[in-house]
């Protein structure tokens, strides 16, 4: 049987109102330009590796900030704009209405350690369920949830984990450390460093976390 085919969704607020929990190592908004050039360099490194991906044929971003959209299409995907604006779970859902194959995923949009093999592993056991969804490093959030030929029903947010196995999704497990890094803190980022960054998140590195950099 041929491998399925997976479209995938990337959701991205407004850069300078998202990821506010990475104010302390930007200054926020109110700084100047570091904070959204950090949330585009998490975007831009998922983007890439979702793009390098082989089981991938499609990604779709749902965003209306106009500096994202022009950075991830310059990486090869497509955009649509958050056409519902009632927060992440509908523009997810709203990205998968623009997706071209009958498999959809969606995946966070701060995972700057990912690599296009772990995102092809977790792709291929997801094969054999309707929905699946990738636990985040702690084990309570979610970092991929997949539906194949069935609505994606994404219920991200706090304790969605928990929520994507209620509502039936199967916990996929694997050894994928990129994949399950998302970057929510500062303390996030040293553990996604640790495990490798993609090129636009290493490069802000040093002047960041002069530390680790
Ligand atoms: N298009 C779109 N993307 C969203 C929306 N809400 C959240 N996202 C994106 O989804 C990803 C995960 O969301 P959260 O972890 O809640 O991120 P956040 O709200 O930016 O982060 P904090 O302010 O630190 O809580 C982020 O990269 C956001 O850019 C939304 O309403 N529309
Ligand atoms: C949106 C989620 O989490 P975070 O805020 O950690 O990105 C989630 O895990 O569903």
């Amino acid at each position: 049987m041929d491998p399925v085919r997976w479209s995938v969704v990337v959701p991205a607020k407004r850069l300078g109102a998202a990821k506010t929990r990475l104010h302390p190592l930007t200054g926020g908004p109110a700084a100047g330009d570091r904070h959204a050039v950090l949330v585009l360099a998490l975007l831009a490194d998922t983007v890439a590796a979702a793009r390098a991906c082989p089981a991938v044929d499609d990604v779709v971003v749902v965003t209306d900030d106009d500096r994202a959209a022009a950075a991830v299409a310059a990486l090869g995907a497509r955009t649509v704009p958050d056409a519902p604006d009632r927060g992440l779970n509908p523009a997810l859902a709203h990205g998968a209405g623009a997706a071209v194959t009958a498999a959809v995923a969606a995946l966070s949009s701060d995972l700057p350690a990912l690599r296009p093999a772990e995102l092809a592993a977790a792709l291929a056991a997801a094969e054999g369920a309707p929905r699946g969804f990738v636990a985040d490093a702690a084990g309570t959030g979610t970092t991929l949830l997949t539906a194949a030929g069935v609505p994606l029903d994404p219920r991200f947010g706090r304790g969605s984990a928990a929520a994507h196995t209620a509502a039936g999704a199967l916990p996929l497990g694997g050894d994928w450390p990129g994949l399950r890094r998302d970057v929510d803190t500062p303390a996030d980022l040293a553990a996604a460093a640790a495990l490798g960054l993609g090129p636009a998140t290493a490069a802000l590195l040093p002047r960041l976390l002069p530390r680790t950099g």
